[in-house]
């Protein structure tokens, strides 16, 4: 997994600068190329963290999942911009010159079934819960969380997404760069189904690796059957998009 943004600075400055047209021609752009050529070659599942992508006149914030083939599984739109205005602390308006995505994003890969949301897509649980309620084992959220709301919210979201979900939530950030027009929190980390750090590292240039176990999924989810325990006679939550494709 890597970061968002990891191709480009992150500015509404660069993003079309850096932007690349995925879907050109059904050629690769330069970043997927590389990622799918890194998958297929080293036979593992990347889920491409994001780059700026060009489609037509409009520009996404785009993660690219590739099986182990270097194969194209899926496409994620970050469906959430980050305009956020904390004064004299942090204001960034992507919606500036990024459009937003239209779909959740949920793919079948050898590791396991991955629903993926991009940076500011983590703070809307109802994504993560129509996720699980799809069978995700897994989140996978590439983000660059600031230095103003990193330090309170990158943790407790990711913890809270697993913990409601129970299921493993997985988040890769770049490096700090203190000298950078944004200046990212870092902190990469796995979370477990029961809402604990399994891995995590500090804001300078890491991997982490870890071990994860799906079985614990199920061990969770009878531990604390809260699936079952809903009330769903008082409040429900609408996945519109299987809706629309069941009718
Ligand atoms: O939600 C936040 O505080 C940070 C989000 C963000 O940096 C992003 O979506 O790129």
């Amino acid at each position: 997994m890597l970061p968002e943004i990891w191709n480009s600075p992150y500015s509404n400055d660069c993003f079309p600068v850096y932007a690349e047209d995925i879907d050109a021609g059904g050629e690769a752009s330069p970043s997927t190329a590389m990622l799918s050529e890194a998958a297929g070659l080293l036979k593992v599942t990347i889920v491409g963290g994001s780059i700026p992508e060009r489609s037509g006149d409009r520009l996404y914030n785009t993660c690219c999942v590739f099986d182990s083939d270097g194969k194209l599984k899926a496409k994620h739109r970050k469906i959430h911009l980050f305009d956020i205005d904390i004064p004299g602390k942090i204001t960034f308006i992507e919606s500036k010159t990024l459009t937003a995505g239209e779909t959740p994003t949920i793919v079948d890969t050898e590791v396991g079934r991955i629903g993926i949301g991009i940076c500011y897509d983590i703070r809307f649980q109802e994504l993560a819960i129509i996720y699980a309620a799809r069978g995700a084992h897994l989140i996978c959220y590439p983000g660059a969380f600031n230095m103003t709301t990193g330090p309170l919210h990158w943790e407790l979201l990711q913890r809270a997404r697993a913990a409601d979900n129970q299921l493993y939530v997985a988040t890769c950030s770049p490096a700090r760069d203190v000298a950078a027009g944004y200046v990212a929190w870092g902190h990469s980390t796995l979370v477990g189904p029961f809402g604990e750090v399994l891995a995590t590292t500090e804001h300078e240039e890491d991997i982490i690796i870890a071990e994860i176990d799906y079985s614990l999924l199920e061990v969770r989810r009878t531990n604390l059957p809260l699936t079952k325990q809903r009330r769903g006679d008082l409040y429900q939550l609408v996945d519109v998009q299987r809706l629309k494709s069941d009718s």
